[in-house]
Parts: structure tokens; sequence; C-alpha cells
């Protein structure tokens, strides 16, 4: 079943309205009871209403709960502008309009409301709420999408006013995660995101629904639809299934974590620097993966293009190797459930030894799609890794705006992904900021241990080089592991 189907709470719902929207009366429901107690009702009502095929209360299978799923629908957007200028205001609802999108929907309208803070009951004003009512009937939306995380309550009060499924910012994050997770690991971690942010609801949508079904003060005297609720004893069941499944969740996450664990490991045990790439969800950073490695990651004009880290190697214009990490996109209010979700996946930027934060320049507030970035990369404990910040897409941005941003941040670059502009510099600077190997030494290699000296190339830093009769004369930095195979060829005496 799915809680998208529930019925909307058509016992309360008031005739007369849009008399006209009964001229094209379905025949089925002019013979429903409702219609015979002289309840009328709008077009979109009886849409809705009509949903209701084949819904059970019973959860045959807990991973199959449906939390509002957001797919092609035809969606008001509703925001509350609380802080900030109008154009603040403005950007957060385009923004959330792109994650409509992105999910799937299709974006009709979209309404600002002016408040201190977001009413406790319906979110908007309930006055506001009347009106957004009015809003879903011209556009025929079917879905409202709320920019924010509404509490249950809010979310079934706000249903009740404008009669349409009601979701917020929170349910639309993870259903974009959902559609893009690919890995196993992606899709469980989605999976656990999306059944903790069931849980609280699960309760809210089940009062709901046993006010709906048994609800008092039906003119058919409680006879005609179900008298009993699903009841708190059925939900409470519900509720034990969907945390048993999660903790079944954790654990299978854990094991998989494990093997990205362990090649993680081994990465760092060759001394292989790592870079990661971070960044803000469209800012470029798979383009940006792509022009520095040539690696045909999946760039999209989507949100959430990318949801696993792709590891690629990377080699700086000195030789030295490297890998580049992908990662998952960042957005402002991130689901903290999400966050937590994909902690190991973050953790990937948390190891790193450089990040480069690539920023949309041509994004109309940049600004603050760094600082939502890097109030996520604090969380994972990445705070003190150093960091490029790489203002992308140079091509098409605001001059302004990108020599602001230049300003602004301590190490930062423009560079456009698309045209290669700035990336010979980027690559410069990668070199320059990746950990300088520890141990200098100079030794003279022989010509039968070529492999050696490549060794040198790719995980140390050559300082200069000698081809001599009698081998390769290297000067260079190179880590502990490497030196003590050096170790022989060092001139005894310089050792
Ligand atoms: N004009 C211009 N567009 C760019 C540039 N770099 C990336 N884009 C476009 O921006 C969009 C997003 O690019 P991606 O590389 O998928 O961005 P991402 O940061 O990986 O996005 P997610 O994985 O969804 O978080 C695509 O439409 C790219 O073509 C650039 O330098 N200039
Ligand atoms: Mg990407």
């Amino acid at each position: 079943m799915t809680f998208s189907s529930l019925p909307q709470d058509h016992q309360r719902r008031t005739a007369g309205r849009r008399a006209d929207a009964l001229m094209d009366e379905d025949v089925a429901w002019s013979e429903s009871d409702e219609e015979r107690d002289g309840e009328q009702f709008d077009r979109e009502d009886r849409a809705a209403l009509r949903r209701v095929a084949g819904l059970s209360t019973e959860l045959e299978d807990v991973t199959e709960v449906e939390y509002r799923r957001l797919r092609l629908e035809r969606v008001v957007l509703v925001g509350v502008w609380t802080s900030g200028t109008v154009k603040d205001a403005e950007n957060s609802l385009a923004e959330l309009a792109a994650l409509a999108e992105t999910a799937g929907a299709l974006v009709l309208d979209g309404v600002i409301q002016r408040r201190d803070k977001p009413d406790p009951a319906t979110y908007i004003g309930s006055g506001k709420a009347q009106e957004l009512r009015d809003v879903v009937l011209e556009t025929g939306a079917d879905t409202v999408v709320c920019d924010g995380e509404l509490t249950p309550g809010q979310l079934i009060h706000l249903e009740d006013v404008v009669k349409v499924k009601v979701v917020d910012r929170t349910a639309l994050i993870l259903d974009i995660f959902a559609q893009h997770a690919k890995s196993r690991e992606g899709k469980a971690q989605v999976s656990l995101a999306q059944m903790q942010y069931m849980l609280p609801r699960l309760r809210g949508w089940g009062q709901s629904l046993s006010r709906q079904m048994g609800g008092g003060g039906s003119s058919s005297g409680g006879g005609g639809m179900a008298t009993r609720g699903p009841g708190e004893t059925k939900i409470e069941t519900d509720r034990r299934r969907i945390r048993e499944k999660m903790a079944k969740m954790r654990r299978e996450i854990a094991e998989m974590r494990t093997d990205r664990e362990v090649k993680r490991q081994e990465r760092k045990r060759n001394r292989v620097p790592s870079v990661a790439i971070a960044g803000y969800t469209n800012a470029g950073k798979s383009s940006l993966l792509n022009q520095l490695t040539g690696a045909g990651v999946l760039v999209e004009n989507a949100l959430f293009a990318t949801l696993d880290p792709t590891v690629r190697r990377a080699e700086t214009p000195s030789g030295r190797v490297y890998t580049l990490t992908d990662t998952v996109g960042f957005v402002r209010h991130l689901p903290h459930d999400l966050v937590e979700a994909f902690r190991s996946t973050m953790e990937e930027v948390g190891e790193a030894d450089l990040i480069l934060h690539v920023v949309d320049g041509s994004h109309p507030a940049p600004e603050e799609q760094l600082a939502a970035v890097r109030s996520v990369v604090r969380e994972v404990g990445a705070h003190d890794i150093p960091e490029i910040v790489v203002v992308n897409k140079a091509d098409v941005a605001d001059e302004l705006t990108v020599q602001r941003l230049l300003r602004q941040e301590k190490r930062a670059i423009a560079v456009s992904a698309h045209s290669g502009l700035g990336i010979e510099q980027l690559l410069a600077w990668i070199d320059a900021d990746l950990p300088r190997p520890g141990v200098e030494l100079e030794v003279l290699v022989p010509y039968t241990q070529g492999a050696l000296v490549s060794r040198v190339h790719a995980e140390g830093e050559v300082l200069s080089e000698e081809h001599t009769p009698e081998g390769t004369l290297l000067k260079a930095q190179v880590h502990q592991e490497l030196a003590a195979l050096l170790e022989p060829y060092a001139p005894a005496a310089r050792s």
C-alpha cells in the first residue's frame, strides 16, 4: 500500500465549492455514500479519492512503506520566508523547483509567505493555507511541496486544508536520492534514511487515517465507512517492524563499508595522496573529475546526479600519482538522517589530503552554497584538511561574482570544466598542495632497478635526476617505506 493514496479527509469536505466541477461528475461517484448525503466534491478531490483503490491498512513489507513519493506529480511550491532578502527567499524556492523537477515533478506555481517563523499548526498561516488551496484548484496541482522540514502534525493539518498530498523538502531530497542511488551501499543508505524519516510520521498519518476512517461527526452515522481505525496497536507493530528492518540495514551497511574501508586503507598504506572533490550539487564536480582525469563520469544537469563516490587515479604535471574522488553533492538543509546515512561515503572527504571545493560561479548565491557545504564537511570532521576553492563555470559566470569569490576565499581559482580554462593552473596547485613525502635522500639507482626509479617518480617528488654511467642519480623526497627500499643505493658517504 502507499500512504500517498490515503483518503483525503472527505468526511469534512464541504460541498458547494465549484459546483461547476460537478458538471462532468463521474457516474461512479454519484452513487457513493457521501454523494447521497448531499455532499459534493471538487474534481481534484474526487480524483484523490479515486486513488484509494487497493487501499489496505496492512503493511505487507516495511520496505514498501511509502512516504509520499514525488514522481511525475503536478506540484505547487510553498515557502516561508523568515529571514534574509526577498532574493534569498526566491533563490531558495528556485532551488526547491530544481529539486522537484529532478524528482520528476512538474512545477506549476510557487508561493512565498513572509512570517517570523513557520506556523506551528499548518506551516504557512491558516489564511494563507486557504489561498494555497485556491492556487491548488486553479492550477490543478495534486501535490504541495513545502520548502522546509515539517512536523508530522503540520503535514497533516496542511493536507486537511489544501486537500492534496503535502510533502516537505526533506522527503523530496530523500526521494531524489532514492531514485539516483545505484550501488548497493547507496541504496541501503537511502532506504535507512527514508525509514528514519518515516518512523515519527507513521504515527501522524496513522492517526490521520483513523480519524478519517472512524472519524466522528460523519453524517452517515459512522456505519458506512470502517468504524475501526488501524489503531495504536497496529501502528506500534508497524513501527517495531520498521525498527527491526532498520537495525538489519545498519548491519548490512556496516559490512559494505568495510570493503571500501579496506581499499582506502590500502591506498593509504601505499601513500597515495587523495584529493576529494566536494561541493554543492550541480556545481560541476563530475565535470571537473572528467576534465582532470579524462574519466567518463556521468554529468547531468540535474541535482544529485552522483551518489556513489567514484575514485580515479590521476597524475600531477610533475608525475606524482594521487587519487581523485568524486562525491555526493551537498544541498542546503540536507536532511540530517541522510547525512548520517551517507556518513561513511562522506568520510571519503573527511580522510582526503586535499579538498577541491567546487562552487558554481554562475549561481546567484555561491557564498551560501560554500557555507552549506562547509557545515556538512565540519560534521564529518574534515575541517582541517587543506582546501582549494574551485570557482567553476567561469565561462558563463558573471565576472564580478568570480572576482568577489576569488577575493573572499583564501585559496581560490576560477576554472571552467567545460572549456578547460584554469585547469592547468589548478593541476599545478594540486601538485603543490599534496602532502610532501617525508624523507629527502640522494641515491644512485642501477639501471637494473628501473622500477624503483619509476616509483620515486610516482610516489615521491624528484628534485633532480641525472643519468650517469653507473645508474640514475636521484635527489628526491619520498615516504618512509620507499626510503627503506632505496636505502641500499644511498652512497655510503651520505648515509
Ligand atoms: N557552462 C558550464 N557548465 C558546466 C561546467 N561544468 C559543469 N557544467 C554543467 O553543470 C551541470 C552539472 O555538472 P555535473 O558535473 O554533473 O555536476 P555535479 O557537481 O557532479 O552534480 P551532482 O553530481 O548532481 O551533485 C551539467 O549540466 C554540466 O554540463 C562549466 O565549466 N561551464
Ligand atoms: Mg556529479
